[in-house]
């Protein structure tokens, strides 16, 4: 079984759909750079970049270094600006076509004279939204994953967003999922090795057997990363819920930590019955709070309710916060009954009204985080810690799933394997094989190297114009 042509075949479906796609040969133009700026970026793609260039700058500069020129209007020869033109020939420029770019003065009238100008030149357009980017992903130049990592880099809200999209648009989930998918194929050319020499005695169940625990560890490493909830963190944002009994000073707490008052306070025990969520960035990080009902023996059905809430929502949390009226009493020995796997961290609040050092059972000693909510003692402290512990969740070896889309990729090319590893014995080499090739397309549309043309308009959406 040749593997080059197994790849060589995907590689082909993509040749044809970037054909599709940039076939008439178009060249488009917009402006990169944000409004309002000193100096503006107008941005050209495609077969007459160079030409549009030389119509404008009177000629085509030094490949990939500034020039300083005067602008003109091709037709009226009008001066409209003086700037930097700079040259990239393809295939390597940023989309793989030639491509051209001028630098100048930011001004409103300027730019849209001098894009005018470019737009006159026969057979330029304005560029549409995502375009330069589409097209630097049909050339090659970049996989979906990178795409996608580009546009979440551009709307990065937190420096821990930043930070994922940065590993994602330069690659790094990309290539994790590529590899998937070689170690995937060369799998399937093993079992498919068994329907080809099936008259070779040795051959099929010794080939099969050397698939088995190739396909075993990929469906592992798929299932790792789907249960991995890193990338969901930084992307929506880590659930910390804050829990607790009555009175505990919960929604003072979201309170404090939100500043603003998000949440009704009041000495009443049973104040809060409903859900309360709150998004926002603590420290850079982007978190949902959640405040929740009082935990105790409900008094009435409504207040049942509210407890039933608050359990299923602290089930799914990152970081529980469980906050304890020191006033009520220094110690806490008892962990409180929740069902959950997140790490929960004891929050002793009402510092400002406890009498002596707080001290607590030797379970709790390291994540005990002392806070007054209404002075606001601690609580700097506390906003650090959680965002450390955010940092040390979303930093790991390998770059995480980010995207539903990502997501969905991966849960069906995992269950594939997982129905190939059920029926190994039973299935024909065929079926197995077949269940294989299911999972490695699941695996190719994640980086778009295979059929992915309905999801193009889809990813390139999220783009601005000029980009
Ligand atoms: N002295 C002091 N009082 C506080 C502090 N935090 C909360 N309180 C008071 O404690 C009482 C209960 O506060 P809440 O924030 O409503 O408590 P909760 O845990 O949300 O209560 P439920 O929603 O009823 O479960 C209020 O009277 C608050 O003013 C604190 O740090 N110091
Ligand atoms: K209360
Ligand atoms: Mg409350």
């Amino acid at each position: 079984m040749d593997l080059q042509e197994k790849s060589a075949i995907t590689k082909s479906e993509i040749d044809r759909g970037a054909v599709a796609s940039v076939a008439g040969g178009d060249t488009i133009a917009a402006v990169s750079s944000g409004s309002g700026g000193a100096v503006a970026v107008i941005r050209l793609s495609g077969p007459q970049a160079g030409r549009a260039l030389e119509a404008l700058a009177g000629r085509r500069p030094e490949p990939r270094r500034a020039h300083l020129a005067r602008l003109r209007h091709p037709a009226s020869g009008e001066v409209l600006d003086q700037g930097l033109a700079l040259w990239f020939p393809g295939p390597r420029s940023a989309t793989g076509e030639d491509m051209a770019e001028l630098q100048i003065h930011g001004g409103r009238a300027v730019v849209a004279a001098v894009l005018g100008a470019v737009l006159a030149v026969p057979g330029l357009r304005p560029a549409e939204a995502g375009e330069f980017t589409r097209r630097a992903f049909l050339n090659g130049r970049m996989d979906l994953t990178q795409a996608e990592g580009l546009a979440d880099l551009i709307g990065a809200e937190t420096q821990a967003q930043r930070r994922l999209a940065f590993a994602h648009a330069f690659g790094h989930l990309g290539q994790r999922v590529e590899d998937w998918r070689r170690r995937l194929i060369r799998a399937m050319a093993l079992v498919e090795a068994g329907i080809d020499f099936a008259d070779e005695d040795d051959v099929p169940a010794g080939a099969r057997a050397l698939a088995r625990p190739e396909v075993e560890a990929l469906s592992l490493e798929l299932e790792t990363a789907l249960a991995d909830r890193r990338g969901a963190m930084v992307r929506e944002g880590a659930l910390i819920a804050i829990a607790g009994l009555p009175n505990a000073g919960k929604s003072s707490l979201i309170n404090a930590l939100a500043q603003r008052d998000v949440a009704i306070v009041s000495d009443e025990p049973g104040t809060t019955r409903d859900l309360l969520e709150v998004a926002l960035d603590l420290g850079g990080h982007k978190v949902t709070l959640v405040d929740t009902a009082g935990l105790r023996e409900a008094t009435s059905k409504v207040e049942a309710e509210g407890i039933r809430r608050a359990r299923a929502r602290v089930a799914q949390a990152d970081l529980i916060l469980w906050v304890h009226d020191l006033s009520a009493g220094p110690v806490l020995k008892v962990c409180p009954s929740i069902e959950a796997q997140a790490p929960l961290w004891l929050v002793a609040n009402k510092i400002d009204r406890a009498a002596g050092e707080p001290s607590y059972a030797a379970s709790w000693a390291a994540q005990v985080r002392a806070v007054s909510a209404t002075s606001g003692e601690g609580l700097a402290e506390l906003t650090r810690a959680i965002g450390s512990f955010i940092s040390a969740r979303a930093e790991g070896e390998h770059p995480a799933l980010i995207r539903a889309r990502h997501r969905a990729s991966a849960a069906e090319a995992d269950a594939h394997l997982a129905l190939a590893l059920t029926q190994w014995e039973t299935l024909d080499d065929e079926l197995l094989a077949e269940e294989l090739r299911l999972a490695a397309r699941a695996l190719g549309r994640m980086t778009g190297a295979i059929g992915v043309e309905d999801l193009l308009d889809v990813v390139f959406r999220e783009f601005c114009i000029g980009k």
